[in-house]
């Protein structure tokens, strides 16, 4: 046996969902620079999902669904308020997704149709889970989701129970559809092992939001922005960074198990950062990745992943770091979803193999003789 130590190079599934093929990112085969310029969120979602671009009428519904299904059942919600305040939202957002599956009658009916309903339910619900963890953090009443706003617009007023403006709508929006989809990430590859063995789409979500916490995946984002305000100012990058390279720590927010040449989403998360930091005269955030990114791609050849730049992004909207990866979650439980039902439609328990290193030709010795 050979072993793909982190399974590099390992084509494990077929998918029609994303792919990567020459650093160029698509969904559904439509290129991500055209969905991030002209669509909004909830056309990606119905995208991943069907596999197809929605018209007027199916995006009217999606939308109306998404509005009926946001808000939580009071049980979750009384729990939220339960958990230990000092508890990181994606520990709190992956237990509450745990709990949802709890109140759904439905929750082991693995039916297309069940579903495609639970996919739906979910992408509702996540942002209502984070904007309420976000308000109780704070000693705050939830605020119950508007059933008459978008998807993105309803996170960002549940977050700060006010009609939010119309560019950070916009820029949250952009981000979601950016993070949606990713072939078989980490996160996207649990998701898939879970429903694999049959076991329902609310285990399979739990699985991924916890593989997305950790800090190589999505939980980079937070550890960017940790990064940033540790340099502290533009004029201590080259130290600090050059410190961490030889001390060979890594720079969170650089390097991909894909992109060698770059990751085609840092491009409009750069663009949206610089942008932000004009329309809020705070250069500081931007400045200082900028410089970042001038010197690990000089010193270790490495480029921004999507991570980097989403960090000082979320930060110039007023957005704390914690809820970092929360977002990233919301955006990316379309894709997840998406996965679970592609996985369903033709499924095969995953199950690779291990090579033995342990040793070998051991026996059994009595408790009273070791
Ligand atoms: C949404 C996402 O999940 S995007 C990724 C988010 N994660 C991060 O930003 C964390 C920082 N980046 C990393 O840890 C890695 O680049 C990963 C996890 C993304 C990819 O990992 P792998 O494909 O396994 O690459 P691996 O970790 O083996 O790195 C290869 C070499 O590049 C170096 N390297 C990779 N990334 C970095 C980095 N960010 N900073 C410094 N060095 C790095 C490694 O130290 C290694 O060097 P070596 O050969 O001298 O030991
Ligand atoms: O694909 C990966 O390995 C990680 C990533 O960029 C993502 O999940 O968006």
């Amino acid at each position: 046996m050979s072993v793909a130590k982190g399974l590099e190079g390992v084509v494990a599934l077929t998918s029609g969902i994303s792919s990567i093929v020459d650093g160029v990112l698509t969904y559904r085969g439509i290129n991500i620079d055209d969905l991030a310029e002209k669509a909004n969120f909830e056309e990606v979602m119905f995208l991943l999902w069907k596999g197809h671009l929605p018209n007027q009428e199916e995006l009217t519904d999606l939308g109306k669904q998404l509005g009926e299904q946001a808000a939580l059942p009071e049980a979750v919600l009384e729990q939220l308020k339960a958990y230990p305040k000092e508890t990181h939202p994606m520990a709190a957002l992956r237990t509450a997704v745990s709990a949802l599956g709890m109140y759904d009658t439905d929750a082991d009916d693995n039916s297309q149709e069940a579903n495609e309903r639970k996919a739906i339910s979910l992408a509702a619900k996540m942002p209502t889970i984070v904007a309420a963890l976000f308000r109780i953090g704070q000693g705050l009443e939830p605020v119950a989701p508007n059933p008459s706003y978008g998807y993105a617009e309803n996170f960002v007023y549940m977050l700060h129970g006010e009609k939010p403006d119309e560019t950070a709508v916009r820029a949250i929006d952009k981000a979601l559809i950016l993070h949606a989809d990713h072939e078989l990430n980490a996160s996207t590859f649990a998701a898939r092992v879970t429903t694999a063995t049959l076991s329902d789409m609310y285990s399979a979500i739990t699985s991924a939001i916890g593989t997305l916490k950790g800090p190589l995946h999505g939980g980079a984002n937070e550890r960017v922005m940790a990064m940033l305000e540790e340099i502290g100012s533009p004029d201590q990058v080259e130290k600090a960074i050059t410190a961490k390279l030889d001390n060979k720590e890594k720079i969170m927010g650089f390097g991909h198990r894909v992109y060698k040449d770059g990751d085609p989403r840092a491009k409009h998360l750069r663009e949206m950062s610089r942008q932000l930091s004009e329309t809020t005269g705070d250069q500081k955030w931007y400045e200082m990745s900028l410089k970042i990114e001038e010197l690990v791609v000089s010193k270790k050849g490495l480029k921004p992943n999507v991570d980097f730049y989403s960090a000082s992004t979320y930060h110039y909207l007023g957005i704390p770091r914690k809820l970092f990866t929360p977002i990233f979650a919301i955006s990316r439980v379309s894709g997840w979803t998406a996965h679970v039902l592609e996985q369903y439609a033709d499924n095969r328990l995953i199950r690779p193999r291990a090579e033995y290193t342990g040793p070998v030709h051991q026996s059994y010795i009595p408790v009273e003789n070791r």
